[in-house]
């Protein structure tokens, strides 16, 4: 099973390239923004936060479409606040990040940490800050990604309430600042409320951010899939401008058995390109965070010329205000002289217009001349430094096929399940027979043996493609028989002896208990035959 890139390594590369980027622009560019008056004009000083973000990936879809389940089947793991349920349920924006320890930050204290992004959501007052909130957990796919799930969408007249803040306003905001936005409708029951409606509209402009899931889709047969999945288009079409682009996963994501597995094939492969494009996401956020500071060097750069060619334009002593107002009229010419002398594209200039308005309450006496070592500071970056980064920036090749580490289960109702006979679980799922001398899967075993001489076994051992025929038909997703399968093969010889095959039959029966399972197969249903090979 492909989930996430490992766990451990991609975060340490990424975090070199964005401690490199803060470095390079707190010492190269932040000097010439701060001379040139840049966050006057343009954008306020970038802080640490901007650069050590993770990517994010922001869930919306009406009540009920399954967003919450999504997260929490990406996680393989509850957090501290989720709420699951048919009636509408998420009542906040929540994100979730990582951090060794479980906590739940609520908005107010988001907005005022220094060390977070979110400073600038308070403008959208209190209402809405008591409906937002973090929660972290130590989770490794957090390592790498932020989640921010929010409130679902209601239908219809009975269900409108005033949520008392400006909720497209606040989906507006994460838009802007999100790598991904994760469009969630359901198969079952695709109706497109007004509000839903304005909130896609609230998206509009970052259509190359928008992945859209027709979620829950194995609850209807083949032939109303198809129909629904072309009401889904058409009105899709009437709300955003080119439908036809933007990807359509089809599919159910969690991690129970299929309804109705007509399609599992097609959901599966669904699955991938998904969590493949997600999977992709670390990579491409640092490759968009170095354009975003070439692009804001560029701009640095032309806003020193144009304030120090000012500066020199002003006489020293005598007529300064009225050649302040000649100085801002002819904006255009001193423009088109910086443009010859140091041959830089018109497009690299800001708005003429608007930096005269900017322009009319500046002191430019207060302006400095041209400081040749600031800009060759940043010219010497954009040369040599950024370069060096990009070669930081692994390949996508080496991502897709880095192994998986699926999350580890700290945290909620299994923090405690390990040690103690008291918490909920104990004795259950794979927990069962963990006391017993018998290895427990032993007493069903004869009933598996059935099914493997029917698997042709050769040398006593059946194939993957072989046994996943069989397996296939407890209508588990693959990615929950992958997992059982690398759990069984215990000596991993890439087949399965009979032990191997009835332990995987006993997991298949845990999962469909409803139990969840583990990462690392417990010693107690290690089969005796391969006891050796785990002490
Ligand atoms: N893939 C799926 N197939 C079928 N049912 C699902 C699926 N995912 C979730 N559900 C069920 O749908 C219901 C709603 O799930 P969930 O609470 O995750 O949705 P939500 O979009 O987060 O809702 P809300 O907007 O109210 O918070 C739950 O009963 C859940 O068990
Ligand atoms: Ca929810």
């Amino acid at each position: 099973m492909k989930l996430f890139g490992r766990s451990d390594k991609p975060p340490e590369v990424y975090d070199n390239v964005y401690a490199g980027l803060r470095q390079l622009y707190k010492t190269r560019i932040l000097p010439l923004e701060e001379t040139y008056n840049f966050h006057d004009f343009h954008s306020p000083a970038l802080t640490d936060p901007d650069f050590d973000a993770k990517p994010m990936i922001l869930l919306v879809g009406q009540y009920s479409t399954g967003k919450t389940t999504f997260i929490k089947y990406l996680l393989e793991q509850e957090f501290p606040g989720i709420r699951i349920g048919p009636e509408p349920t998420t009542d906040r924006f929540m994100v979730l990040m990582w951090d060794e320890h479980e906590n739940q930050i609520p908005g107010n204290a988001l907005v005022v940490d220094p060390n977070r992004q979110f400073k600038h959501l308070s403008k959208f007052g209190n209402a809405f800050l008591n409906k937002f909130q973090a929660s972290t957990i130590d989770n490794a796919v957090l390592k790498s990604l932020t989640l921010v799930d929010t409130p679902g969408i209601l239908s219809g007249e009975k269900h409108r309430v005033d949520r008392g803040y400006d909720f497209t306003g606040v989906l507006e905001w994460f838009a802007e600042r999100v790598d991904r936005i994760v469009l969630l409708f359901d198969a079952h029951k695709l109706d497109i409320s007004d509000e839903f409606r304005r909130s896609i509209e609230a998206l509009r402009g970052h259509d190359e951010k928008i992945r859209i899931v027709l979620n829950k889709a194995d609850r209807v047969d083949h032939q109303q899939l198809m129909r629904v999945y072309g009401a889904l288009m058409w009105s899709l079409g009437k709300i955003i401008n080119t439908p036809e682009v933007t990807r359509v996963y089809v599919g159910s994501f969690w991690d129970q058995p299929l309804h109705y597995d007509a399609n599992r094939r097609l959901f599966e492969a669904e699955h991938q390109d998904l969590f493949k494009d997600l999977q992709t996401l670390p990579r491409n956020t640092a490759l968009r965070k170095l354009n975003d500071l070439i692009k804001r060097a560029r701009l640095a750069k032309v806003q020193a010329y144009i304030i120090s060619s000012l500066k020199n334009q002003m006489p020293a002593m005598f007529g300064k205000d009225n050649k302040k107002k000649e100085l801002i009229k002819g904006l255009d010419q001193t423009f088109a002289q910086i443009q010859r002398e140091y041959q830089i594209s018109p497009g690299d200039f800001p708005d003429v217009n608007r930096m005269r308005e900017q322009l009319k309450d500046m002191d430019f006496s207060k302006f400095h001349s041209l400081r040749p070592r600031l800009l060759e500071a940043v010219d010497s970056m954009l040369a040599t430094d950024v370069a060096q980064l990009m070669a930081l920036i692994p390949k996508e090749d080496s991502l897709a096929s880095a192994e998986i580490n699926p999350p580890t289960i700290h945290a909620g109702a299994f923090g405690g399940a390990e040690n103690s006979p008291f918490t909920m679980g104990s004795g259950e799922g794979v927990d069962a027979g963990r006391d017993d001398a018998d290895w427990i899967v032993a007493k069903d075993k004869p009933n598996y043996d059935e099914t493997f001489q029917r698997l042709n076994p050769v040398d006593g051992k059946v194939t993957g493609a072989a046994a996943k025929q069989e397996m296939i038909r407890s209508k588990l997703p693959n990615s929950v028989l992958g997992k059982i399968w690398k759990l069984a093969d215990v000596d991993k010889d890439g087949m399965l002896d009979d032990y191997e095959w009835a332990l995987a039959n006993h997991l298949i029966k845990v999962r469909l208990d409803d139990n969840p399972l583990p990462n690392t197969l417990p010693d107690h249903l290690v089969p005796p035959t391969k006891r050796d090979l785990v002490e």
